[in-house]
């Protein structure tokens, strides 16, 4: 029934949404728009870019695996990336490993060329970034050096009471886990973090998410947001 309403109003749509300017909008368009002809390749699309933000330990990495393999979307942890990349034999090695332990931002250049090497091996167009930008340096250097802004950006706001008692429960042996550390990474949260939640706010692009409850409640608030997405996708791909 509503395929076939869809179908009746969608000749008029692409137009229609299109008219809408809403950057949103327009990029579905473009990202998805080749399901229903263009060249149908994937890997000459553009990426759709979410960034996934919060405070350490408010529920990022769960939900965006949740995301992940609910809605297709390539999961990327900018902490994750520089973990392994502390763990390898690499240069920086030594110097990531001292700025994560004193809970402070690892030099963009860094992660953002560990963000684009995992973007292009990404076996989706849809990408999560989750963790990232964590600063406004990271946030200009991005958009310069990728040349993107986000198509969107999700904010999960818990109470920092909540996010400690997160964190101490974590248990992955990870060397910034600690009380120390953690009174350092909830100071740069709010110093660093929280400018690039309000830049692209004013930009219209944040969906801020309650991120308190269970697991299950929390993601029944994303769901919405992505369900929103794909339903404008499937629209568009009629
Ligand atoms: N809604 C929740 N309630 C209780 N514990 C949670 C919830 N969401 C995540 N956790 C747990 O809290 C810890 C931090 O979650 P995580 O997803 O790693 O957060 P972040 O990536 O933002 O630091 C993990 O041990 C995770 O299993
Ligand atoms: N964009 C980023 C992301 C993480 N990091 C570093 O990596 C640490 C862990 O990041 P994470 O995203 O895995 O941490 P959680 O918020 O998931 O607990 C941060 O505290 C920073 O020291 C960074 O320097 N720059
Ligand atoms: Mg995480």
């Amino acid at each position: 029934m509503w395929r076939r309403f869809a179908h009746l109003s969608l000749s008029i749509s692409r137009t229609k949404l299109q008219s809408l300017q809403d950057p949103t909008v327009l990029k579905l368009i473009n990202t998805f728009s080749s399901d229903a002809g263009n060249d149908g390749v994937a890997s000459s699309r553009k990426p759709f870019i979410t960034f996934v933000l919060g405070g350490p330990g408010s529920g990022k990495g769960t939900q965006c695996e949740k995301i992940a393999s609910i809605f297709g979307f390539a999961h990327l942890s900018a902490g994750e990336l520089l973990r392994e990349e502390m763990s390898s034999p690499s240069e920086n090695g030594e110097l990531i490993r001292n700025v994560i332990k004193e809970g402070k931002i690892v030099p963009s250049a860094i992660t953002i060329s560990l963000i684009k090497r995992a973007i292009n091996s990404a076996t989706s167009d849809k990408i999560l970034i989750d963790g990232f930008p964590r600063s406004e340096e990271n946030r200009i250097a991005f958009e310069k050096i990728i040349g993107v802004e986000p198509d969107l950006v999700i904010f999960f706001e818990c109470p920092e009471e909540e996010m400690v008692k997160r964190i101490l429960g974590r248990n992955q042996g990870r060397i910034d886990d600690n009380m120390e550390t953690i009174r350092k990474r909830l100071k740069v949260f709010e110093d660093l973090n929280m400018p690039v939640v309000e830049h692209y706010s004013s930009k219209g692009k944040v969906h801020k998410i309650t991120a308190t409850g269970t697991v299950d409640e929390i993601f029944e608030r994303v769901r919405q947001v992505f369900a929103s997405l794909r339903y404008l996708k499937a629209f568009l791909s009629f």
